[in-house]
């Protein structure tokens, strides 16, 4: 009855005849207005300038973070508006660099749910937890093993298991090509850059780990990397849609692909405690890799970072870690210790390549600070394999003293392209704060954005590709700016673990191989920021070739 007096003084009151599901089309159409207004001209973040179109709604921004191209929108947002753009109705972008310190320099702004949430396959971790007890706990305990003292201990393993086989599995290529061309001169062969660095990268990070590499650089193959992508790819879809992480439907497969890479990482671990004991038993090597299981681990000539994880203890409270939180732990390493490092690779070569005066002379003075040792060969070229790798030396400190330019390109190539390009999302305390001068209510999320800030005011000609910039006194002021790694407490735990791999890999290239991209598609290449750096098409092929010096492994059979 009331229904119908209320449509009646609806239709009476406009003069057209008024149905229900145009009642509610009106609500909706007043709602969504009202909301407009509101985020337009009243939200305490009303003042923030920003696109008209992210002060309304979230989509903008989700958009194209799933295109890939969010953080090099923020570039031109921030040109745009200035060092705060409201870039959703409760997200702000920051690129100054106090307001950057006052959110990143302290557990005070934890980090966002909504967005972090994505990651947590399994327990809260290192990486997703906003508890600042249960984060400091676990970087007390995994801090001692990423140091670059620990590093040293197991830079002999990473050599043998990356750039060594990256060279042994070249040579391996070059051969079989100048085989099928029946023994004739060969210029080269493509490899894909990307693909290769990610497996060589993800043996590495599997061999510290695990305890042991899973061997797919040279073998080709191993679920491992569809179980990795899988994982990779529902933090994508549960980024962009945050709601299907909860209702636990659909992407079955997915899921599946998940269990299985715990499932592997946790019998790793099982094994690994198996041998540690046995090995303590048979009293094999006591004063070497096998400390007694109560003692701290030093890392020291370690062909792993397990057995030290195993044994390590929280120094405050003296817990050591469960199997299930170091299952989870070695999961979150490989997968933010691999693409994130062989993109960086790629793209520092996509820069050499339109840069040739950086090329040449990076490839002069790592040429000049690692030459053939006297009595390595009578003058003949030196095979492809993993002895001659080791006798060039190429020593993460070696490089560093004697080459200071392949640290300041990396440096300049992680300035334009951060491999984890951000937005690092937190959210306001309780109370609200007051950033660049804007009252930030409670639970306003605060990204920085890596990749503007790399491009923001504090850099002199930011387009300009400069590793000069990182040479020198001011090249140690600048370090201090670089925020790849990000900043304070959650900054990158594999910081020097990444400096060192990408070091000596692209040393150890530099020295051996001639490279250039293998067409012009390939010196074009486009780089898409999703969660990480990547190239579109997710290769990168180049053309590589001895230098000079260098034969193929078998140059006997040729
Ligand atoms: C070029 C290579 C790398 C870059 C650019 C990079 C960058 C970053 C950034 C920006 C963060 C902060 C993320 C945030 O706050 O949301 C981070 C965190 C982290 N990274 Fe890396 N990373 C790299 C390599 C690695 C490697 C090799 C590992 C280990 C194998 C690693 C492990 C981690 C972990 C565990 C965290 C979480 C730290 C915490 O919250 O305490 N990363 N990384």
């Amino acid at each position: 009855m009331s229904n119908s007096i209320i449509l009646t003084f609806l239709s009476a009151a406009t003069g057209y005849n008024i149905s229900w599901p145009l009642v509610i089309l009106g609500v909706n159409i007043l709602a969504g207005l009202g909301w407009c207004y509101y985020q337009i001209f009243l939200s305490p973040l009303a003042a923030i300038p920003g696109p008209l179109l992210c002060k309304i709604i979230t989509t903008r921004y989700r958009l194209s973070f799933l295109q890939g191209i969010l953080y090099r929108r923020t570039v031109v947002w921030h040109q745009k508006y200035g060092p705060i753009v409201r870039i959703g109705p409760n997200v702000v972008s920051i690129i100054d660099k106090t307001a950057i310190r006052q959110v990143h320099n302290s557990y005070e702004f934890v980090k966002a749910r909504s967005w972090y949430h994505a990651f947590e396959q399994f327990a809260p971790g290192m990486f997703t937890a906003s508890n600042e007890q249960v984060h400091r706990q676990l970087r007390r305990i995994f801090q001692p093993a990423f140091t670059p003292k620990a590093l040293r201990g197991v830079e002999g393993v990473i050599t043998e298991v990356g750039p060594s086989s990256l060279v042994e599995m070249w040579g391996e290529k070059l051969l079989a090509a100048r085989e099928a061309k029946g023994g004739g001169q060969e210029k080269g062969v493509i490899v894909d850059l990307y693909h290769d660095l990610s497996f060589m990268l993800l043996d590495i990070i599997t061999q510290l780990s695990l305890g042991k590499a899973v061997g797919v650089l040279k073998q080709g193959y191993h679920p491992i990397v569809e179980w990795i992508h899988a994982y990779t790819t529902l933090v994508a879809v549960f980024t962009t849609l945050p709601f299907l992480k909860h209702i636990n439907i659909g992407f079955s497969t997915l899921r599946q692909r998940v269990k299985l890479l715990w499932e592997y990482s946790a019998q790793c671990i099982v094994e690994k405690r198996i041998r540690m004991d046995q090995e303590k038993r048979e009293k094999i090597s006591s004063e070497k890799d096998v400390e007694d299981s109560d003692s701290t681990p030093t890392y020291r000539n370690q062909t792993d970072m397990l057995s030290g994880l195993l044994r390590a203890k929280d120094p405050i409270t003296q817990e050591r870690l469960s199997d299930g939180q170091l299952t989870s732990e070695t999961v979150t390493l490989m997968i933010a210790g691999t693409e994130t490092t062989s993109a960086t690779m790629c793209v520092l070569y996509n820069l050499l390549f339109h840069h040739p005066e950086v090329y040449q002379r990076l490839q002069e003075e790592v040429i000049q600070a690692f030459p053939i040792p006297s009595g390595a060969s009578s003058g003949d070229p030196l095979p492809l394999t993993a002895e001659v790798v080791k006798m060039l030396d190429i020593t993460h400190s070696n490089v560093k003293q004697r080459v200071p330019y392949v640290e300041a390109v990396l440096n300049e190539t992680m300035r334009m392209y951060p491999a984890a390009p951000g937005i690092l999302i937190r959210s306001v305390p309780r109370g609200g704060r007051i950033i660049n001068g804007h009252y930030l209510p409670a639970d306003t999320l605060v990204g920085l954005a890596i990749t503007a800030y790399h491009y923001g005011p504090e850099w002199t000609n930011p387009y300009q590709f400069d590793p000069d910039r990182f040479v020198g006194t001011q090249g140690e002021k600048n370090l201090v700016k670089l925020l790849t790694f990000s900043l304070g407490p959650r900054q990158c735990v594999g910081r020097s673990l990444a400096y060192l791999e990408m070091i000596i890999t692209l040393a150890t290239i530099i020295r051996i191989f001639h490279v250039e991209p293998a067409d012009d598609l390939q010196l074009c290449k486009k780089w898409v920021e999703f969660v990480t750096l990547r190239p579109q098409d997710t290769q990168f092929l180049c053309r590589i070739q001895p230098r000079k010096e260098f034969t193929l492994p078998n140059a006997a059979k040729c």
